[in-house]
């Protein structure tokens, strides 16, 4: 907290009633907001156990999370309600694979995310920021700082993942995705918890309908590509279209690239623009920390935008980014099943019993954080102090997100170009409500007045 504010003033959170809900009354609640399943005491215990139809624990001890996520993580595979929602649109990608078929998807993909890769990559990025600053010139005032960031992310993972030959228009795109994570998410925590079909659930309508034409477009994509040289650089389809498995020889067929497009255009679009939207929130919010973060920026770049070279050069840009991943986690909470019974701290884990893995209550346990709810970069100043396992945006252990420093990357350099050039003032009574669909989104959007500088 910076001196010039009132102790008492936070960003927004998520409210958590003083008293537990009763089973209807919080089951309607999550409907609207998935968050709304924590109770108090998620933010005060290391693990909460209940019953609904099934057993299920949510998970905020570092220790435990760490045998969850990465030394049994083979015992605690992702939840098949979790996946049932994504799979018609991610198929059996690198997302939802599991076993050798996840294996050698990962493989193939890993070298595309390599540092020496990302580097190559990073000129996408300092272009897509350098748009972005030209769109918000052109309209000054008050304007949605998400559906700014949502169209910069979007052009940067298709940039990366597709040539301009074979680009999928933004608009068929971005629609389908925002819709169809919008349907599927909807109470899919009633699914995972296996709550009865009789309970009321809000309007669903998951299904290929919501993206066939994505799915069409993407197809027509791979089509393009499959037995072409690769362009150079090569975009992502190309390099999947040139990989195979180191066991067996055998390449992506038409279908799982076209699962894997998908998977990295859905992994990677929003998640990052949640990350640079809500960091626009906070920075906004706390004037003092935008002012340090912009002097940080000019000194290091002047009039130009941010590339490569100048990520290690902003790193309190890249605290704010984390202190914004650790308050707002774009993936609020995981799901996993367990196989086999096990012990965590005090209690017993059955075959069958469902985990969550609630990052939002994690990154603001009581516990673990001096005054969690509070906005302050400056606790990652030295990212050593921090417990791995008590700081878990991009998950962990062998399914940990591949492309976790692609948008370290990406929302550094875009951030650190906005920052240089413009102030963000709050407006009063727009503050955005963080509502947990599938990803933690600012309901209402990011309404900001924007000024040159
Ligand atoms: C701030 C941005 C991002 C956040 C917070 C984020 C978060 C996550 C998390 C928590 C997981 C683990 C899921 C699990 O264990 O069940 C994950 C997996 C994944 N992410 Fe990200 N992600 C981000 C950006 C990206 C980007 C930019 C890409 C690709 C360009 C990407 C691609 C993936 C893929 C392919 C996986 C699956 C990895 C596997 O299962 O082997 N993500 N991400």
């Amino acid at each position: 907290m910076t001196l010039d504010q009132p102790p008492e003033r936070k960003p927004v959170a998520v409210p958590v009633p003083e008293r537990p809900r009763r089973f209807l009354e919080a089951v309607r609640a999550m409907q609207g907001n998935a968050l709304a399943l924590l109770p108090k005491i998620a933010f005060t215990q290391a693990i909460v156990s209940g019953h609904v139809v099934r057993r299920f624990h949510m998970v905020m001890d570092p220790p435990s999370l760490k045998r969850i996520l990465k030394d049994a993580a083979a015992d605690y595979p992702k939840s098949e309600e979790a996946q049932a929602m994504l799979r018609p649109a991610l198929g059996n990608g690198l997302f939802l694979a599991e076993g050798a078929h996840w294996r050698w998807q990962r493989r193939a993909a890993m070298p595309v995310f390599a540092p020496r890769n990302l580097t190559a990559l990073t000129p996408v990025m300092t272009e897509a920021a350098e748009a972005s600053c030209r769109r918000i010139a052109a309209r000054p005032g008050r304007q949605d700082m998400y559906q700014e960031m949502l169209q910069t992310a979007f052009e940067v993972i298709a940039a990366v993942s597709m040539s301009e030959d074979t680009a999928i228009p933004r608009e068929v795109a971005h629609r389908a995705i925002d819709r169809y994570l919008e349907t599927a998410g909807k109470a899919s925590l009633l699914d995972i918890l296996k709550v009865p079909a009789f309970v009321p659930r809000p309007k669903r309508v998951v299904g290929k309908a919501i993206i066939a034409d994505l799915i069409r477009a993407t197809d027509k994509a791979v089509e393009a590509r499959m037995g072409r040289e690769p362009a150079d650089p090569p975009p992502l389809l190309d390099l999947l279209i040139g990989a195979s498995d180191p066991e067996t020889g055998r390449t992506m067929t038409a279908e799982e690239l076209r699962d894997n497009l998908l998977t990295f255009l859905v992994a990677g679009h929003e998640t990052t623009a949640l990350t640079l939207s809500w960091a626009l929130y906070l920075v906004a919010f706390d004037p003092a920390v935008q002012e340090r973060a912009r002097t940080e920026a000019r000194e290091v770049l002047g009039d130009r935008p941010a590339g490569a070279e100048d990520v290690a050069n902003l790193p309190y840009i890249r605290q704010i980014l984390l202190e914004t991943m650790r308050l707002y986690p774009p993936v609020a909470i995981l799901s996993r099943t367990a196989m086999k019974p096990d012990q965590l701290r005090d209690r017993e884990v059955r075959a069958g019993d469902v985990m969550l893995l609630p990052f939002y209550a994690l990154h603001r346990s009581e516990v673990l954080w001096d005054d969690p709810n509070g906005f302050d970069p400056d606790r990652f100043a030295d990212p050593k102090a921090i417990d791995r396992y008590a700081f878990l945006p991009f998950g962990a252990g062998p399914r940990v997100c591949l492309g976790m420093d692609f948008a370290m990357q990406e929302a550094v350099i875009v951030l650190a170009t906005m920052l240089a050039r413009f102030r963000f003032t709050a407006i009063p009574g727009r503050d955005p409500e963080p509502v947990m669909i599938l990803s933690l989104r600012p309901k209402g959007g990011v309404w900001l007045d924007v000024e040159p500088v």
